[in-house]
């Protein structure tokens, strides 16, 4: 069954280590059938050189079971089924371990809308949503993070269908679309923002003008009219030599 989506989630999972999003067999694709009320998975732990678009998994969207398929699905499944339930107007979803969004998610921090890369696909900061607290954990812990995505967009009245993606606090990032392929799209700005962004805190907080006296005093004591050299009366070697 679904035979036209399982090409469809598979060709959006090949992509996620084409593009750098992940390494090994991190991350997963997913993509639903709306009108079926069932969606395709990546099965969990499979490396993407032994993929096959026949190892895709068939998930009840209602109560996250399996209906088809011959592996586990995602250990992410729980996610995807609550996100499924939460963001009606979705019709992919993507997980990756990309590093830079991992590393904002790893120090609990938004991923700034900085640039106009960044306002092209998002409508504002990409929000990091808390991690399952240990109580949450113990409570009904089956790897579902959708509760605190899902819980963050609603406090902060954030459309997530302008911000289609969100950070899960030292995990990683989770992004979504119409398609699976367009979440994938939407992953892949997002790994691009992060690292911009990255880099821009660095030359924003490094970007100090150097004071005038202090390049006079250390450029013109070596090349110019010597106005420090001699206060000091130190003379370097080569500088008497030039004299
Ligand atoms: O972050 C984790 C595991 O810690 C998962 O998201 C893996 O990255 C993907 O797991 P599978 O989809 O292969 O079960």
């Amino acid at each position: 069954m679904l035979e036209k989506l399982k090409q469809e989630v598979y060709d959006a999972n090949m992509r996620l280590p084409q593009l750098g999003l992940v390494s090994f067999t991190w991350g997963n694709v997913s993509g639903i059938d709306r009108e079926k009320g069932l969606y395709v998975i990546k099965p969990s732990g499979v490396d993407y050189n032994d993929l096959k678009p026949e190892d895709m998994v068939v998930v009840n969207v209602k109560d996250g079971k399996v209906v088809e398929g011959n592996m586990n699905p995602s250990s992410d499944t729980p996610t995807h089924t609550y996100l499924y339930n939460h963001f009606p107007n979705i019709g992919g979803i993507v997980h990756t371990h990309s590093p830079w969004a991992v590393s904002f998610a790893a120090a609990k921090m938004d991923i700034p809308a900085m640039n106009t890369t960044h306002a092209d696909t998002f409508y504002g900061d990409v929000p990091a949503a808390d991690a399952l607290t240990k109580e949450e954990i113990e409570e009904d812990y089956e790897g579902n993070t959708g509760k605190t995505i899902v819980k963050t967009f609603n406090e902060r009245g954030i459309d997530y269908e302008a911000v289609p993606a969100a950070l899960v606090s030292q995990h990683g990032p989770f992004a979504w679309g119409p398609t699976p392929d367009k979440a994938v799209y939407n992953a892949k700005v997002l790994e691009v923002v992060a690292e911009e962004d990255y880099h821009t805190a660095q030359l924003t907080r490094a970007n100090r003008e150097l004071p005038q006296y202090l390049l006079d005093k250390h450029y013109l004591r070596k090349h110019g009219a010597n106005a420090y050299y001699g206060q000091n009366n130190a003379k370097s070697k080569d500088h008497a030599a030039r004299e």
